[in-house]
C-alpha cells in the first residue's frame, strides 16, 4: 500500500467482521486495535454485545463492528441475534468475513457467503482467512482457491482475499491498510484515544462472562447472562487509594445450573470473581471490589421480557 501522503483525505467508518462461531472474529478486533475489547472465548458464541474496536491512524479512522455469529436460530434469542447481524451488516461501510484457515468450508461458511450476497452490492466484502499459524503453505494455498470459489458460487465478488494471523499478527497491518480506502472520507467520527463506545458496564458484564464460560460444561454458555447492577466508588476512600464497588448477577437458566457455576464450596464462583477482577481492574485502571450472585432466570433465552431485562 502506498504511504499516506499529507493531500490525502481523511478517511473514517465502519467495518464489521462476519463468520461463524469460533472464526476469530473478536481477536482479529483486539488484534487491530491492540487492546483487548472484544470478548474471546475457545467456546463458540460467546459475543452477545455489538463491541466497536476503534482503529485509530493519522490518515484514517476504522471502527469496528464486533457482531455475533450467524447461524440457524433454534430459540428467540437466537432470532434476535441474526437480526442484530443483519442489522449490522446493512449499516456498515465493509464487511469482513472470516473463515478460518484450519477448517474445511462448510454450510455454515456458505449460509453466511449466501446472505451476504443479499446484501447491497456497493457495500464491499472482504474475505479474511483467518488462522494460517494454524496450518502449512499448501493448505492455506488450498484455502484461498476454496475461498475464491465460494464466492463465484454465490455470487459475490470479493474486494480482496486476506490471509491473517491475529495471534502472531503476520498480516493484520495488511488488512488494515486493505480496509481504509473501503470506507468513505470523512473527519474522525470518534475523539483521539478511544478504543471502544461500550457502555463500562456492558464490557465489564462480559468479562465476567467470559470467565464463567471458561472450563464449563459444553451446554451451560448459552445459558449464562450476566447483568451488572451497580458500579459505585467505594465511600471514606484515601484519594489515592479508590475502590469500584461492583455489584453483579451471573444468570442461569435452570436450579440445576447452579452448583456448576458455584462449584464445591464456592471455589469455582470464587475463581470466576478473582479472575474476571483481574481483567475489570486492567480495563478500568482502578481497584475493584467484586461482588458476585447467583441467580435463576427460568428459561431466560424463550422468555421476551427476561431477554429485554438482561440487555437483548
Ligand atoms: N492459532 C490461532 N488461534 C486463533 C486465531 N484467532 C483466533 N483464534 C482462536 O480461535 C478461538 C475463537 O476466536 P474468537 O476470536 O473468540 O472467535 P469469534 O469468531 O469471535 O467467535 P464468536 O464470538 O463465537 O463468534 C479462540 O480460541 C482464539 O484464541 C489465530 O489467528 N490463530
Amino acid at each position: 500500500m502506498s504511504a499516506p501522503s499529507s493531500t490525502a483525505p481523511h478517511r473514517a467508518g465502519f467495518a464489521c467482521f462476519v463468520g461463524r462461531p469460533n472464526a476469530g472474529k473478536s481477536t482479529l478486533t483486539n488484534a487491530l486495535v491492540g487492546t483487548k475489547v472484544a470478548i474471546t472465548s475457545n467456546r463458540p458464541q460467546t459475543t452477545r454485545h455489538t463491541v466497536r474496536g476503534i482503529v485509530h491512524r493519522p490518515e484514517a479512522q476504522l471502527v469496528l463492528v464486533d457482531t455475533p455469529g450467524l447461524h440457524k436460530p433454534r430459540t428467540l434469542l437466537g432470532e434476535r441475534l441474526n437480526d442484530v447481524v443483519r442489522t449490522t451488516w446493512a449499516e456498515v461501510d465493509v464487511v469482513g468475513f472470516c473463515l478460518p484457515a484450519d477448517q474445511k468450508i462448510g454450510p455454515g461458511d456458505r449460509f453466511i457467503a449466501a446472505e451476504l450476497a443479499k446484501l447491497k452490492k456497493r457495500t464491499p466484502k472482504i474475505a479474511v482467512v483467518t488462522k494460517t499459524d494454524l496450518v502449512d503453505s499448501k493448505a492455506l494455498a488450498e484455502q484461498l482457491i476454496a475461498v475464491d470459489k465460494l464466492g463465484r458460487d454465490v455470487g459475490v465478488d470479493w474486494a480482496e482475499i486476506v490471509p491473517v494471523s491475529a495471534v502472531n499478527g503476520e498480516q493484520v497491518q495488511l488488512l488494515c491498510d486493505l480496509l481504509v480506502p473501503l470506507v468513505p472520507e470523512s473527519p474522525p467520527l470518534y475523539p483521539d484515544g478511544d478504543l471502544t463506545d461500550e457502555p463500562e458496564q456492558v464490557m465489564v458484564a462480559e468479562l465476567i462472562r467470559e470467565a464463567a464460560l471458561e472450563g464449563v460444561r459444553d451446554e451451560l454458555p448459552h445459558s449464562i447472562a450476566v447483568v451488572v447492577e451497580e458500579m459505585l466508588p467505594r465511600e471514606d476512600r484515601p484519594q489515592d487509594k479508590p475502590l469500584l464497588d461492583i455489584h453483579a448477577y451471573l444468570y442461569i437458566e435452570r436450579p440445576s445450573q447452579k452448583g456448576i457455576v458455584i462449584g464445591p464450596k464456592g471455589s469455582r464462583l470464587k475463581e470466576v470473581g478473582s479472575r474476571s477482577r483481574k481483567h475489570i481492574e486492567a480495563l478500568l485502571g482502578t481497584p475493584v471490589y467484586l461482588d458476585l450472585h447467583v441467580k435463576v432466570a427460568k428459561d431466560w433465552q424463550r422468555d421476551p421480557k427476561q431477554l429485554r431485562r438482561l440487555g437483548f
